[in-house]
């Protein structure tokens, strides 16, 4: 896969979900997703209006998480939090799965936890996407993921967080890849630090990157890289 920067930068969701995130943090990573026209910001869902204002110029999207990171939050909480944060400026919503849920087998649940958020999330014409937190999760497991959230409605399934145990793994980008064909887009997230990794991601069938470290991949800077932005 070869893609020049600017391609590249198209497939990148700029990311800064860190707890201790300052208002000067969050604008750094506005001004480097303008600067380098990424496809969006990607933030806790309070930082939206602020996000919203800073990019109101440019044509990146803001994204707010929702449930985020457990997803073991009530549904109509996360309702809540998705519909406010689309009024706040949000284009995409990136809601946790059920985990526990899913893990114990209780698919309807998890369908209709996704089936609310989407119909929520569409109603206000955005997009809907599912993080899986593959790293917790059997092959079988990523799979069901897949297709209940395929089922319920969403328009994406992405593998990871970046607050649990491990972020994405190729031959998870891939399972998901070949579970819900080009039915649905592939997020992969949590640990991607180079541009090799970031094209070898897209290269195993993700169609959109979360990363944090934007602008070490774009500009190839380790210090970048160490600096987590
Ligand atoms: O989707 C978002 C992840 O939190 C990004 O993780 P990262 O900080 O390892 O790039």
């Amino acid at each position: 896969m070869t893609l020049t920067t600017e391609q590249l930068a198209k497939y990148m969701d700029h990311t800064n979900l860190k707890a201790d995130a300052t208002e000067a943090s969050i604008k750094q990573t506005c001004d480097e997703a303008a600067k380098f026209n990424t496809a969006s910001v990607c933030v806790n869902s309070y930082w939206i209006p602020f996000v919203a204002e800073q990019l109101k110029s440019t044509t990146v999207n803001p994204i707010a998480v929702v449930g985020f990171p457990l997803g073991a939050m009530a549904t109509a909480s996360e309702v809540f939090e998705a519909e406010k944060a689309i009024d706040d400026g949000a284009e995409e919503i990136d809601m946790v799965i059920n985990v526990g849920e899913l893990k114990s087998g209780n698919n309807d649940v998890v369908e209709a936890d996704i089936k609310a958020l989407a119909t929520a999330v569409h109603a206000k014409g955005k997009l809907l996407k599912v993080i899986l937190e593959t790293c917790l999760l059997t092959k079988d497991e990523i799979v069901r993921g897949c297709q209940l959230s395929e089922k319920a409605g969403a328009d994406f399934v992405k593998t990871s967080t970046g607050f649990s145990t491990a972020g994405a793994k190729l031959e998870d980008v891939k399972l998901m890849r070949e579970t819900v064909g080009d039915r649905l887009g592939v997020k992969a997230s949590g640990g991607i630090h180079s541009r090799e990794e970031a094209l070898a991601m897209i290269d195993a069938g993700a169609s959109r990157l979360g990363v944090s470290a934007t602008v070490a991949i774009l500009t190839g800077d380790a210090a970048s890289a160490k600096a987590g932005y």
